[in-house]
């Protein structure tokens, strides 16, 4: 049974080889402290696992139960305790009594930064342990169907964000500067300030990653968040809140909220957070920014591109990038590769070829290619079917639905699918539209230009309406140069290695080009999406002996 993250012999001799036992009340972490309550194998139609949530530091049920299909077999296997509008006020009462300056700044309670070192310490430890990661890597496939190995990337790039804030690196992130005055006595100092009371939304597609990293910098910097993690998949965070619990994060700096998104409008409006982060849907992100009248940052949608550049080089490599781009996680990454210009020395090989040949590796048994959870098989048939109408387009492979296979209707299930159009047909009116829809699953499309067509592409970027990640495969830098210097992806990587996915908690992960563009990940997307800045000018004097009042100005 792993009714708990560890057993006892495992835990003590763990804890015991890493040291870091005086951290842990050891009786107490032994009997008492709340770690996991499922098992990701288990839960099942038969043994549905249940979802509660978090508020005023207590763990509560709700009277509305909603229930989670099991995304490869469609049974009920998840019961989420849906908090409805009329159960609201708990955490709208949570929230607000958080003060506009935090729970902690650099003049209130500094030893919180310090407690957040060693809160990420032991987690991080605490995910380096293959029992944990393996825990927390199968449950992410329980929910949001992914490969073991990209579920692990999830895990692993969770734990060194989580390493990479240890120790005084917390209290690094709030590091202030002085700049000297006008006169004795006076100096200005610029903070690092936080909002105070703030909400975290987060998709469905990184149940882990995306939530951990975005809650900790918003406890980091001394915010008090309440978080919202898509239904189908907040079982993950669920049971990491747990784990964090664990070790020491304390229960009242988190709260957890499972609802729909009409109850969590009513929660927004009423608690008034000096800031949500939403990571989602660009149609949800423009809704909230309106509706909480422009006090967001967003991660929306990416609608990915990569250009093979004229130097051809590592075609294996690069065939074996664009099919993991595309569709690892079939496809469900918001920096997946959605659009591929290659030049036409690429067409002349056997680039595509190779490209189709590992897009048909892919298979069900092993999750390198399953459910789509925001699109069904039908509407992603449909939307090939329409691109094919353009003239000179044409299927390169897939555009057929995945065979033998019992996931639900609800959801899709497609093969990996390429289609080609040209490239002057993308670029009119009444094209652009369809062949830049974004689509959450395994499916690109692919054009190629020539050397004298690198405007036509360059005009194509021009007009996307998102730029989070991109990349431009070569070794040339004059045309690096003139693609990296006329497009804004906030995430673009540059190089025969180039790649549109896979940022890890060391690379700014985020959209450019949008004030209101969010970053995951780094110092520096922590200090900007969850700190504002502000000045304190010491005015100390002294005022001088033969100062007289002047006249009036
Ligand atoms: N690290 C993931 C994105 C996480 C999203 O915020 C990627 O690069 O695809």
């Amino acid at each position: 049974m792993l009714n708990h993250f560890l057993t006892r012999a495992s835990r003590i001799s763990s804890l015991t080889k890493h040291n870091v036992l005086p951290a842990f009340n050891f009786s107490r972490s032994v009997h008492s402290i709340p770690l996991a309550t499922v098992e990701a194998e288990e839960i099942s139609g038969a043994k549905p696992a249940e979802v509660l949530n978090l508020v005023q530091g207590k763990w509560i049920g709700s009277s509305n139960w909603n229930t989670v299909v099991d995304p490869l077999n469609g049974e009920p296997f998840i019961k989420v305790a849906e908090v409805d509008e009329a159960g609201v006020q708990p955490f709208v009462d949570s929230l607000t009594s958080c003060p506009k300056h935090g729970l902690h700044n650099p003049f209130k309670a500094p030893e919180r930064y310090l407690m957040y070192g060693d809160i990420s310490a032991k987690a991080a430890h605490m995910l380096s342990l293959p029992k944990v990661s393996d825990f927390f890597v199968r449950l992410i496939q329980r929910v949001s169907p992914k490969s073991y190995q990209q579920a692990f990337a999830e895990v692993y790039v969770t734990q060194k964000f989580l390493e990479n804030f240890c120790g005084d690196q917390v209290r690094f992130l709030a590091r202030s500067f002085a700049v000297p005055g006008n006169h004795l006595g006076q100096q200005s100092h610029g903070f690092r300030w936080p909002y105070g009371p703030v909400a975290i939304i987060t998709p469905f597609n990184f149940p882990l990653e995306i939530p951990v990293l975005q809650l900790m910098g918003a406890l980091y910097m001394g915010n008090k968040p309440v978080l919202k993690v898509d239904s189908k998949v907040s079982i993950v965070m669920e049971q990491m809140l747990r784990l964090l619990h664990s070790c020491g994060l304390p229960v009242e700096d988190v709260d957890f909220i499972n609802c729909d998104g009409k109850t969590m409008n009513k929660l927004l409006l009423e608690a008034n957070p000096r800031m949500t982060l939403f990571t989602g849907s660009s149609r949800v992100a423009e809704k909230l920014a309106v509706d909480l009248k422009g006090r967001v940052k967003l991660e929306d949608a990416g609608f990915d591109w990569k250009i093979l550049g004229p130097d051809v080089h590592q075609e294996d490599y690069t065939a074996w990038v664009c099919d993991q781009d595309a569709y690892a996680c079939s496809g469900q990454k918001c920096s997946a590769q959605s659009l591929l210009f290659m030049h036409e020395n690429w067409s002349k090989t056997s680039f595509i070829s190779k490209l189709k040949e590992l897009a048909e590796r892919r298979k069900l048994a092993d999750l390198t290619i399953g459910p789509v959870l925001t699109f069904t098989t039908e509407s992603l048939l449909e939307h090939t079917k329409n691109l094919l109408e353009i003239p000179g387009s044409k299927l390169l492979f897939g555009g057929e639905p995945l065979e033998d296979h019992s996931i639900p209707q609800v959801y899709g299930a497609i093969k990996p699918t390429a289609v080609y159009v040209p490239l002057e047909e993308i670029v009119k009116d009444k094209n652009y539209d369809l062949v830049t829809k974004e689509i959450f699953g395994p499916f690109q499309v692919i054009t190629d230009y020539k050397g004298s067509q690198l405007p036509i592409v360059l005009e194509i970027l021009e007009k996307m309406h998102a730029h989070l990640t991109a990349a431009v495969v070569s070794n040339d830098p004059l045309f690096l140069q003139e693609v990296i210097g006329k497009s804004v992806n906030g995430t673009t990587y540059a190089g025969l290695r180039a790649r549109t996915t896979g940022a890890p908690q060391n690379h700014w992960f985020g959209p450019a080009g949008d004030p209101r563009g969010a970053g995951i990940g780094t110092p520096e997307a922590i200090k900007l999406v969850w700190s504002c800045h502000r000045e304190i000018i010491y005015d100390y004097g002294p005022v001088s002996k033969d100062w007289e009042i002047p006249p009036s100005t």
